[in-house]
């Protein structure tokens, strides 16, 4: 049967690999795995996003909604070792795979919970969310993830969002600014869009 890198529990086979890549000035060695998005390189739109990510003034933690084997919010976490970042996913090996990488970089301002969106952070608020969202489960998810994000921001929060042109850009900034009111184009770059929404 064939899976989705989303799924939930993967069956599949697994063959971890060991690799390495620079983020932000920093050299990290990753492992990733079948059955989790992305397997022997960053994805090129989550460097642009760890790249030009800038956390906002707003005091508070920040969040890796969808956070595969880690690189967004690992990165994140090491250039902000000042705040608390959360990384979350649906996928029980991403989440297991984002601790180990954790640990093997030395990123310990780090916190981890296996939740489907929103649902196991019991109301938690962050100063910004930043997601490479997974096109593959569906607009509507994805646009709940949105929803959900603004709900779950500080006041003056953040939402950052990489997203191709061809997987639904367009609509994705349509949604955002029914939402928060106006919308960021913060770089473009080979068909992805970095999009900040501001609560
Ligand atoms: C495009 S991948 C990005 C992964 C990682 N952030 C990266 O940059 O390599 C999207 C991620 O969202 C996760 N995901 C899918 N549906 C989800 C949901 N309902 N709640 C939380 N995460 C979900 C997938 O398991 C996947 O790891």
């Amino acid at each position: 049967m064939s899976e989705h890198y989303y799924s939930q529990n993967p069956q599949s086979k697994s063959s971890p690999r060991k690799w390495y890549y620079q983020l932000r000035g920093k050299n990290f060695t990753f492992e990733s795995d079948y059955g989790v998005f992305s397997k022997h390189e960053v994805d090129y739109g989550s460097r642009l996003l760890i790249e030009r990510f800038e956390a906002p003034l707003v005091p508070g933690g920040l969040l890796d909604l969808g956070c595969g084997y880690g690189p967004i919010g690992l990165a994140i976490a090491d250039s902000y070792k000042g705040r608390g970042v959360m990384l979350t996913d649906i996928n029980e090996r991403a989440i297991s795979l984002a601790k180990k990488n954790a640990q093997h970089n030395g990123v310990t301002n780090v916190e981890f919970a296996l939740s489907d969106r929103f649902s196991n952070l019991s109301g938690r608020q962050f100063a910004a969310i930043l997601t490479n969202p997974p096109i593959r489960a569906g607009k509507k998810t994805v646009h709940q993830m949105f929803e959900d994000s603004k709900n779950n921001l500080l006041a003056d929060g953040q939402l950052w969002v990489v997203i191709q042109k061809k997987q639904g850009a367009p609509s994705a900034m349509d949604k955002l600014k029914d939402l928060f009111g106006s919308v960021n184009v913060m770089d473009r770059s080979k068909g992805y869009y970095i999009l900040m929404a501001k609560k």
